[in-house]
């Protein structure tokens, strides 16, 4: 998986679980999530992120062992279809064996803090590590059944959400490196929604050069998010998930304009489209 493509890459999603907010129980099938999977690459994704574990707000921990076989068919049956993929888990036994099933690239939303084995996991295996901040994660607990920490107040405020991200996510940096991993394969990720306000979120993507100015490449996970919905809200009802794709292929736009490494969108064809326009305008049309 290439660290320095020269456009914004489209990471398609494929949560395979029972209540993912947006898509939950859709590809709990393995059938339905392999033709999933091709169905994103053929609308022009450049990978696929794969979970077996719904991080909503109100969700509850799987088993170590449901969320792994959950995930390994799917990875195993894409990969040896040539699809590039990722593995979204914060579980060292299931980013090992996604590895083995094919994975290219680690998805830990929780950075490397909520499981002590996973930077072995991911130095010994080599693959570019996505580094997610969730400042309350190291509250979520391992067991089956444990609520996850998504309150605003879990995370204790922020008086600067943006240097303190920063911060954060550079702090997540050093444990890696210091835990064997290469610095050249680590992918940076703001986190939005994870235990941040709507007003957290949009300071946070206001100042995406920042946070590309850290020296990695940074992805974008607004797809369909709540704060979406509370953005285009009318008479007071928020905009429901599957009304928020324009909203979230125009961050796409803005977000390839800002440098972003990749997106990680539910809807890979809008999006995509956002990034060819953001991508002529920026060339003035140079790339046709
Ligand atoms: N790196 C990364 N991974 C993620 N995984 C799940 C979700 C939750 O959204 P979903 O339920 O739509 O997958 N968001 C992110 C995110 O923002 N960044």
């Amino acid at each position: 998986m290439r660290l320095d493509a020269d456009r914004t890459l489209v990471m398609g999603v494929i949560n395979v679980t029972a209540d993912s907010f947006s898509d939950g129980g859709r590809y709990l099938d393995l059938d339905a999530a392999i033709a999933h999977g091709h169905d994103l690459i053929a609308q022009g994704a450049d990978l696929i992120d794969v979970g077996g574990e719904s991080t909503r707000p109100g969700a509850t921990r799987v088993d170590p062992e449901v969320e792994a076989a959950r995930v390994a068919p799917v990875i195993k049956g894409l990969a040896d279809a040539g699809v590039p993929l990722s593995v979204d888990t914060m579980r060292a036994a299931v980013a090992e064996a996604a590895i083995d099933a094919g994975v290219t690239v680690i998805n830990d939303v929780s950075g490397g803090r909520a499981d002590a084995d996973m930077a072995r996991v991911v130095a010994d295996s080599g693959l570019p590590w996505i580094l997610m901040h969730w400042r309350p994660v190291d509250r979520v607990a391992a067991r089956a059944g444990a609520p996850f920490t998504h309150g605003v107040d879990d995370a204790g405020g922020y008086r600067d959400v943006v240097a303190e991200v920063s911060g954060e996510l550079l702090a997540q940096v050093d444990s890696a490196v210091d835990a064997g991993v290469d610095p050249d394969r680590i992918i940076l990720d703001p986190g939005l929604g994870f235990a941040k306000t709507a007003d957290h979120n949009w300071a946070l993507l206001h100042a995406l050069p920042t946070l590309v100015g850290l020296g990695f490449p940074v992805l974008v996970g607004a797809s369909r998010k709540r704060f979406l919905g509370t953005l285009l809200a009318r008479d007071g009802q928020p905009r429901p998930p599957a009304g928020r794709e324009v909203a979230t292929a125009a961050i796409s736009t803005l977000a390839a304009a800002d440098g972003a490494w990749a997106v990680r969108v539910h809807d890979v064809a809008s999006s995509r489209d956002a990034i060819a326009v953001a991508g002529a305008w920026r060339s003035g049309g140079r790339r046709g």
